[in-house]
């Protein structure tokens, strides 16, 4: 009579040995949705929910990686998954893994308390955020930000007799830094880098306010990138950085696209 499942011998089948002979860069849990904590410029502290990717290397010769470990880790810092902490998760992961390298990737919603521009009524505006974080022999962490604003077109504002297109614009940034930045402060440099800042909350008079002064300030994606990297360049705490535009068109079915990369030193 074939053996019930329950009586087998619980086999670690993570651990047999693989013979193809291919090492993997990254293995591990994508997508976990977890609490974590991120430092607030105003309030000191924001609760807020991560997705959360926890990667290792795993060597050639294992068949598997230990994926409950990783939630066991995260389960250890949860009172306190903040920027702080990435560095000794990562190490716990690298040494409860048995790993050379190890990568953590969280995408979360940040709020920002926003005055409309004449009214100064108070709304929160949610930007999403990345904190990349690995651990190899040394740390690296890359802060990321995706910010909205309105872009208006300066070809369109030079030849039609009224108005220009305009639309929303993503524009996504990514620091490595030496000093910390508040990611309220990059929020306000890159916000001023398209054609008017993006508000969730406007009343009548704002609402004019906003519209006319995208018309006086047209951009365009090479424009929004090339204003960022000008601000950027500037930050001395700043080492390296990308920036993205991308211009979800109105009068096009696709979108308007510009990107710079820079390390500095
Ligand atoms: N490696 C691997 N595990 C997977 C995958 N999909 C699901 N799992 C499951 O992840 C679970 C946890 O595995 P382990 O962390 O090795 O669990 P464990 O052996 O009880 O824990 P340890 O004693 O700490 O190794 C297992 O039930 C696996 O079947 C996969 O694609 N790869």
């Amino acid at each position: 009579m074939e053996q019930k499942k329950e009586d087998k011998a619980l086999t670690d089948v993570q651990l047999t040995r693989d013979t193809r002979n291919i090492p993997i860069g990254k293995v591990g849990v994508k997508d976990v949705s977890y609490p974590i904590v991120v430092m607030d410029k105003n309030k000191k502290f924001q609760n807020t929910i991560a997705r959360i990717n926890m990667y290792v290397d795993l060597p050639h010769h294992f068949k598997g990686t230990h994926m409950s470990r990783f939630v066991e880790i995260l389960n250890k810092y949860r009172e306190n998954i903040a920027l702080d902490k990435l560095e000794v998760i990562l190490s716990t992961m690298k040494e409860k893994l048995g790993a050379s390298n190890a990568h953590l990737e969280m995408e979360f919603p940040y709020f920002v308390e926003k005055k409309a521009p004449v009214s100064k009524a108070k709304s929160l505006m949610e930007y999403t955020c990345t904190f990349s974080a690995s651990l190899s022999d040394q740390f690296d962490f890359v802060l990321g930000i995706k910010v909205p604003v309105t872009s208006l077109c300066p070809c369109s504002k030079e030849l039609s007799s009224y108005g220009a297109h305009n639309q929303r614009s993503i524009m996504t940034v990514q620091i490595r830094y030496s000093e910390f930045i508040w990611i309220e402060d990059l929020i306000d440099i890159i916000e001023e880098c398209g054609s008017s800042p993006v508000y969730s909350l406007l009343k009548r008079e704002d609402e004019k306010f906003v519209t006319e002064r995208a018309y006086e300030n047209p951009r365009f994606v090479e424009d929004m990138v090339r204003e960022a990297t000008v601000r950027l360049l500037s930050m001395q705490n700043i080492t390296w950085f990308s920036v993205e535009a991308e211009n979800f068109e109105s009068i096009h079915k696709h979108s308007a696209y510009a990107a710079i990369e820079r390390k500095k030193g």
